[in-house]
């Protein structure tokens, strides 16, 4: 194996960290709402790491429940109250809903100002248009682990974006973008996927199809921010065992990449760091307070 690891781990810590130290510096306590709908076992586990992780950082995390069978109007009613609740600095609506649930209807209802996901139409525009604004975690989460991997001055490096979502794929394009990256957005209608992803300084595959990205697909010495968590059955661990495996085929573009980062521990972790710095981010645009330095 040539690449070298990018820890997200150890840097989601150094900016959880760097949330604590601005938080211990502001006038008063930011406070991040999450609404979590149903039972989603997976959901049910990062609701509770973001609430942990917040008040380790010295904020305020209230957590509020709604019941599988809960409706549109229950949903869009709660984040109505929060919106109107001047103690709540941000609100966070935990995806995937259930069934019959409308998402984009329910996060529109979230006030701009309160929207630490960075998901409604008003900061998706704010992002577009280059002004400042929410930014959706998990990719300012990818230019995070980019810069620590090949240094703090992106420009003119190509970054190709393997997917379109609304929650990775087109806010991280946008990211890349305004670091003067030169940048290609790849998804299921692209032609000859792996030379597109050849020509990748920084690949970031965001699919959430296991392994697809293979050795031949990448440029030698380019850097690989996965962002696929996937759950696969793991037979060599025991039956009915699972193990999370990423859209890049690690074992194999580690021999070819400069800079990987692995999953579990790569991407992941680094999504609940940049949502307590959007709520910090938040609660300073609020409160007129100004945004501690370093963060
Ligand atoms: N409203 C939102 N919903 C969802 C988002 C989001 O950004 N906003 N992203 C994902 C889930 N997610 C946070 O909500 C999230 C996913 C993964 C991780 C993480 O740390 N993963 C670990 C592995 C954890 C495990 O063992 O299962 C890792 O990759 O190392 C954190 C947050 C969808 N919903």
């Amino acid at each position: 194996m040539s690449a070298s690891v990018i820890d997200g781990k150890a840097i989601a810590a150094d900016v959880r960290a760097s949330v604590a130290k601005a938080v211990s510096q502001l006038p008063g306590q930011p406070s991040l709402a999450v609404v979590l709908v149903g039972e989603d076992p997976a959901s049910q586990v990062y609701v509770r790491n973001k609430v942990r992780q917040t008040e380790e950082a010295g904020m305020v995390s209230v957590h509020h429940r709604l019941p599988e069978t809960a409706s549109q109007q229950d949903v869009e009613s709660l984040i109505t109250e929060l919106n109107a609740d001047d103690s709540v600095d941000g609100i966070l609506l935990q995806l995937p809903l259930p069934k019959g649930l409308d998402a984009d209807a329910a996060i529109e209802k979230i006030a701009p100002d309160k929207d630490v996901d960075g998901l409604t139409e008003v900061s998706a525009g704010r992002l577009t248009l280059g002004k400042p604004g929410l930014v959706a975690c998990t990719p300012t989460g990818c230019v995070i682990l980019a810069k620590r991997a090949l240094g703090a001055d992106l420009s003119g490096k190509h970054v190709v974006v393997i997917g379109r979502s609304i929650l990775v794929g087109k806010p991280a394009a946008l990211l890349f973008l305004a670091e003067n990256c030169t940048v290609t957005i790849a998804h299921s209608r692209t032609k000859d996927l792996p030379a597109v992803c050849r020509a990748a300084d920084i690949l970031v595959p965001a699919v959430g199809r296991p392994g697809m990205v293979k050795a031949d697909w990448v440029k030698p010495g380019a850097a690989i921010i996965d962002v696929g968590i996937n759950r696969v059955d793991a037979p060599e661990k025991g039956e009915g065992k699972t193990r999370l495996v990423g859209d890049a085929d690690y074992a194999d573009c580690a021999e070819v990449a400069g800079h990987i980062t692995p999953v579990p521990g790569g991407v992941g972790p680094m999504t609940i760091a940049c949502l307590l710095r959007n709520t910090v981010l938040a609660a300073c645009a609020r409160r007129g307070w100004n945004v501690p330095e370093g963060l």
